[in-house]
């Protein structure tokens, strides 16, 4: 919504002349510039059209209270019943709703709104000071369960953070929280200088002694401030980013108000109002009720404290990043179980397992298998709406073995009109009775090997010494017709395909427990993929590879990932995937910015 400004007609017509009978002062002194400020400040605009509609609302209002007293009424009716001996049926109705407690809470509410008796009552401003004190401001806020803390300690209070100003050793707003009390109020701004707390001066006080004074305040709580020009204030930032780690205030040592503090899990969505502080960012959870935003480690905090763990970790001493801070409790950031017989020096390095002969052999070696460059901390995002004719290819991916290839064959063949599959390349040489573009698109290896090398392909290798692809364009060719393209490519094919040209909705196919990914394969009969070249079930240790491949993928490219299913009932799984294609199509979801702009 657009607001209006100062020269705006919209702009109530009292405050207008007021501001043009303050530009005919003709001073440049603070006092006048802070009233100029208020006069034009937004939030002073809102609350005299909120009054004006009350006013006006008021005149033409033909409800109005018969009776002030209501309950005082009812009590009295109830005693009068006491005292009667015998009472019609009519009568013990009345009685019996008289006494219900929701009715009661009606004439009570009733009363107040009658009296115009509204909470809260704000005590009197304490008459003007000195003559020679310094312009101040006098704020009085509504005592509430939000932070008002400083570095020392914290209490829940006004949503504002306080600190000893270290050159002046006076107390100073710290930070205002946006969308809390003070900030709300409009009236109070980093920076500002507390004098007083509820009469009380905080001089020589220290942030916790303002602490306990706003503790031991009831109701409300007046301020006494040296306004700090040119400081408060900020415009929200419209800026969306989602979450690449946990994070958890309360074993955060650093945070300067734990009760600030916004926890956050990985994936979640948050929305940064404020990257004023170069530490700590407030910033809500998109589509959270509340309208406090909260700390969080800005994006160099945190890449700091990612850099010193990765130095300091034992674990990548090998140089291999950890992708978590020691601070955020994350417990799904690095592989419990390492991969491999020699944990310390190959904790992060494949699962050794790999399939005796596989279909598609990478050319990346497998230990050069993640970005070196990734510090996962936050990815900006914003919404992408659906275009017709254009739908974002679904990409399963997961640990060999999973079953990505199952799920995509269920789900083409729910609807194979819509659901396409793009046609592999191959240099192999045609049979006589294969079609080319049917099963495969036949090429010449040269003409393969020169698309590889122009990047052509999201995926390719090699297998009995023909080459196998497939090509980004083919994809687009089905993204743009119209019909839904899914893929089921080795995972290390993520980084050629999770471009803004393609813009794929990435599923993560995660196992179930151990247990029961043993249960459910052994009961389908399932075959394994581990053995290209015989068909037989799955041993022990390969159901133990999908688990562990699995947690080492989600581990290293976990950040790219839209949503998980996990696959246990093939049933219930495919039911989840088709409602994710549903919203695909038609929800604006959250993308890297870079997409959209
Ligand atoms: N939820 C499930 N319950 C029982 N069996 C399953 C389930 N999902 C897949 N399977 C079976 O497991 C086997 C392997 O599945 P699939 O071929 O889809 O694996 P994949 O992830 O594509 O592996 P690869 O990438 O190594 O080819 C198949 O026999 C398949 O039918």
């Amino acid at each position: 919504m657009m607001m209006p400004n100062a020269t705006d007609n919209n702009w109530d017509p009292s405050l207008s002349r007021l501001l043009t009978s303050l530009k005919e002062v003709q001073s440049d002194g603070e006092d006048v510039a802070f009233l100029s400020e208020l006069l034009q400040s937004k939030q002073l605009h809102a609350l005299v059209q909120v009054h004006n509609k009350i006013v006006a609302k008021g005149k033409d209002d033909k409800f109005y209270p018969l009776l002030s007293n209501a309950m005082q009424v009812t009590l009295e009716v109830l005693e009068m019943f006491g005292e009667l001996k015998t009472v019609s049926k009519e009568f013990q109705e009345l009685l019996s709703l008289l006494q219900k407690p929701h009715f009661q809470a009606i004439l009570c509410t009733h009363d107040a709104v009658a009296q115009k008796d509204y909470y809260p009552h704000l005590p009197d401003i304490p008459p003007d000071g000195d003559e020679d004190e310094e312009t101040v401001k006098i704020v009085q806020l509504v005592k509430s369960d939000e932070p008002l803390g400083g570095a020392l300690s914290a209490e829940p209070i006004v949503g504002a953070t306080i600190k000893t100003d270290e050159e002046t050793g006076k107390i100073v707003i710290a930070r205002v929280m946006h969308g809390g009390a003070a900030d709300r109020s409009g009236l109070i701004h980093a920076g500002d200088e507390v004098i007083e707390v509820n009469g009380i001066s905080v001089e020589n006080k220290t942030p916790a002694d303002v602490l306990d004074i706003l503790q031991n305040s009831e109701g409300t709580i007046t301020f006494k401030l040296v306004p700090s020009f040119g400081k408060g204030g900020s415009r929200e930032s419209k800026v969306r980013v989602r979450a690449l780690f946990n994070y958890n205030s309360d074993e955060d040592p650093y945070i300067p108000c734990k009760e600030a503090g916004l926890n956050f899990k990985k994936g979640d969505i948050l929305h940064i109002v404020s990257q004023d502080d170069a530490y700590w960012w407030q910033a809500r959870r998109e589509n959270d009720k509340v309208m406090r935003a909260g700390l969080i480690p800005s994006r160099a905090l945190q890449e700091g404290r990612i850099i010193h763990e990765r130095q300091s970790d034992p674990q990548s001493t090998d140089g291999k990043p950890a992708l978590c801070s020691p601070t955020n409790g994350n417990t799904d950031c690095s592989p419990k179980t390492p991969c491999s017989p020699t944990p310390n020096a190959t904790a992060l390095l494949p699962c050794k397992s790999t399939p005796k002969v596989k279909k598609i052999i990478y050319d990346i070696k497998e230990n050069d298998d993640f970005d070196r460059e990734m510090i996962p901390t936050y990815e900006e995002v914003a919404r992408l709406y659906p275009r017709p004719g254009f739908v974002r290819p679904i990409v399963l991916v997961g640990a060999p073995g999973v079953g990505r290839n199952e799920m995509r064959r269920r789900l083409i063949a729910t609807d194979p009109e819509k659901y396409v599959t793009p046609i592999p390349y191959t240099s192999r040489p045609l049979k006589p009775s294969e079609q080319n573009g049917k099963e495969y698109v036949f090429v010449t290896r040269e003409k393969m090997e020169q698309d590889i090398t122009d990047g052509k392909f999201i995926e390719h290798g090699e297998y009995k010494g023909n080459l196998y692809g497939t090509s980004a364009e083919s994809v687009e060719t089905i993204v743009n017709s119209g019909r839904v393209c899914v893929l089921s490519p080795h995972w290390q094919a993520l980084k050629m395909l999770r471009t803004t040209r393609l813009r794929p909705y990435i599923v993560f196919v995660k196992p179930p427990s151990f247990e029961r990914l043993v249960e459910t394969r052994t009961n389908a009969n399932a075959r394994s993929t581990f053995d290209k070249e015989s068909s037989r079930a799955f041993t022990e240790e390969e159901f133990h590879d999908i688990i562990r491949s699995s947690t080492r993928i989600n581990f290293l490219y976990g950040y790219m990932f839209d949503e998980e299913i996990v696959n246990e009932d093939l049933a219930i799984a495919l039911s989840q995937l088709l409602k994710t294609s549903w919203r695909v199509q038609s929800e604006p979801l959250w993308v890297p910015a870079s997409w959209v702009q």
